[in-house]
């Protein structure tokens, strides 16, 4: 209990957080105050009650016509009272849901947490952090709010149906009859706890297994959907090798664990249900019967019996929170402890320190001091010295497939948390380029100057870029369309190529930027490379030595620890 409240806490503090916090409270105690008055309403319409019922017992026409005018004045302020604060309560939904989004993304996307937790794989309490973030958080805060506000409401409405059932239920319950001389007085009083309180720790034992059962239920949905965004974004290459039924099996896999957990979800709630089904439809009828006894013994006349019964049922129902609530609680109890999982993970993800140590620069030349790199299991891959790069230069990292130059890039860029060493270099604009570039769903612009708005450069300067990397024709593309669509490997090659020259960094870090590019090709755009970016150094892994960049040093790494000062030959 003490756990889901600190929970709770936590990310409520998150919703809490930024512009407008004062608004977001003042907003919620105003839907507070409306559910309020909604109890005023009930505790109208249980007088009500006694009123209308008197006069129909009394054959009063008059004063029962008044009261079906009162009737109506109460129903149509409380459906106003209603409709408002459902209104007021779905934009402050939306407000805490676009603060508590924002925060998590914040933490997510800090200090590479994102990638972090993808290189720890599928850590427990890590999976799917799209649905964390899409759907738990609206879960969460949909459940929160409208448990929050019933409790509320219901706590204060409790206080006040006491108060009238304490002074209607003033006959004490005589044991006489059964041969026991005791007299139980406001015995309905005691009769509405002992009644809902054995109904509370029933419900609470036919439904905990609810909780570990819907987040597993979550968690199935997530995996099913992301196998079907798999295969949407990768729809060339399972068509090509003929994928379709390796894909129907993984579905069909995916989907039976929906099905499989759903058993169980249902199961547990029809056994649930065969406790609170009867009891929902019972609790409004119990009350009538509870009270019979102070009817039968002339302690009240008819309509004070059914305003007893209504006083009564109002207890009840709001003693019975738990019970109603039971299946939304624990929906609320398994978004929270997902979302806040997800959360300490990306925060601890974060944190992750290690890897290559970046220094500042002594010089203008880039110094690698002893860099090492393993795998996540600890297997070491390479072992460097010590070498310097001069400003300008070109350096051609080469090595066996599986060797760990990729690997080796990512250390060198501060990802890789299984490195050691140092890296020395001067701060200026350095770009990664992996193997794999990557293009945002937008326009063929945005792709091109990617990270960078592509509304801070002149349409006409990037079509002439486009052009010279060779895509003229991707500049009429539809706007919104998705750029890497249609695009071939070396085309999406030539793009990331041409995004170099827009950004123009010092520094670029090529992972075998030409690899799908013949060698005419790439002699072209390395040499348009070299043009524009004179003085840029580059340092590129590649399995055959780059044409066109000029005189270029090569690396060539082996399985062998490397000697205390690497030499690098000079290549034409
Ligand atoms: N996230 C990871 N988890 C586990 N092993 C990894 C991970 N990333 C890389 N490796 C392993 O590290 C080794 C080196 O991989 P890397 O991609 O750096 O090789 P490479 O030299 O660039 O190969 P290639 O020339 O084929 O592209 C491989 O055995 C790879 O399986």
């Amino acid at each position: 209990m003490v756990r889901v409240l600190s929970q709770f806490w936590r990310l409520m503090a998150l919703c809490l957080r930024g512009d407008y916090r004062k608004l977001g409270l003042v907003m919620f105690a105003v839907v507070v105050g409306l559910d309020l008055l909604g109890v005023y309403a009930t505790i109208r319409l249980i007088e009500w009650t006694g009123a209308f019922y008197g006069a129909l017992e009394q054959f009063d026409a008059a004063e029962a016509v008044r009261q079906v005018g009162i009737f109506g004045i109460i129903v149509t302020l409380n459906a106003i009272r209603h409709l408002v604060g459902l209104y007021i309560r779905k934009r402050l939904e939306m407000r805490w849901r676009r603060s508590l989004t924002s925060n998590v993304l914040d933490i997510w996307l800090a200090n590479k947490a994102y990638w972090h937790m993808s290189v720890a794989g599928g850590a427990e309490g890590v999976d799917n952090p799209d649905q964390r973030i899409a759907e738990d958080v609206v879960i969460f805060l949909q459940k929160l709010l409208s448990e929050a506000l019933d409790l509320i409401s219901r706590v204060v409405g409790l206080f006040s149906y006491l108060v009238v059932l304490w002074s209607l239920a003033q006959f004490p319950l005589s044991l006489a009859p059964i041969g026991i001389p005791i007299e139980i007085p406001h015995y309905m009083i005691w009769a509405a706890f002992i009644y809902v309180a054995l109904c509370t720790g029933l419900t609470h034992l036919l439904g905990k297994p609810l909780k570990p059962l819907l987040v597993q239920q979550q968690k199935r949905e997530a995996d099913f959907r992301f196998a079907l965004v798999r295969l949407r974004s990768n729809t060339e290459a399972v068509a090509l090798g003929n994928g379709e039924a390796a894909e129907r099996r993984l579905l069909g896999d995916r989907f039976e664990a929906i099905s499989t957990n759903w058993g169980h979800l249902i199961r547990r709630e029809l056994i649930l249900g065969g406790f609170t089904y009867p009891f929902n439809s019972s609790v409004l009828r119990i009350p009538l019967f509870v009270a019979l006894p102070g009817y039968l013994a002339g302690h009240v006349a008819f309509g004070g019996l059914m305003q007893l019964s209504s006083a009564f049922s109002s207890v009840v129902t709001t003693l019975s929170w738990f019970i109603f609530s039971y299946r939304d609680l624990a929906e609320l109890v398994a978004a929270s402890s997902r979302l806040d999982n997800f959360i300490t993970a990306a925060r601890r993800a974060g944190e992750t320190r290690g890897g290559v140590a970046a220094d500042p620069a002594l010089n203008d030349s880039i110094e690698i001091e002893n860099v090492a790199v393993a795998t996540p299991t600890g297997r070491p891959l390479l072992c460097l010295g010590r070498f310097n790069i001069a400003p300008g230069e070109t350096i051609w990292v080469r090595g066996a497939s599986g060797l760990g130059k990729s690997t080796l890039l990512k250390a060198l860029a501060g990802l890789w948390p299984y490195a050691s060493g140092c890296l020395r270099c001067a701060v200026g604009n350095q770009i990664f380029l992996p193997q794999r570039p990557y293009f945002p769903s937008a326009s063929i612009y945005s792709a091109l100057t990617y990270p960078q708005d592509p509304s801070s450069y002149e349409q006409a300067y990037l079509d002439d870029v486009l052009t010279r990397v060779g895509l003229a024709n991707r500049i009429d593309s539809a706007p919104g369309q998705d750029p890497a669509q249609g695009l071939s490997g070396g085309e999406e090659q030539r793009l990331a190529l041409g995004r170099l020259l827009v950004l123009k960094p010092d520094c670029i870090w090529l992972d075998e930027p030409t690899s799908a590019l013949d060698i005419a090709a790439e002699a072209q755009l390395f040499a348009l490379l070299r043009t524009e970016l004179p003085r840029a150094t580059m340092v590129i892994v590649a399995h055959r030595q780059p044409k066109g960049l000029g005189p270029v040093r090569m690396m060539e790494l082996d399985e062998e620890p490397a000697s205390a000062q690497t030499q690098i030959p000079v290549l034409a």
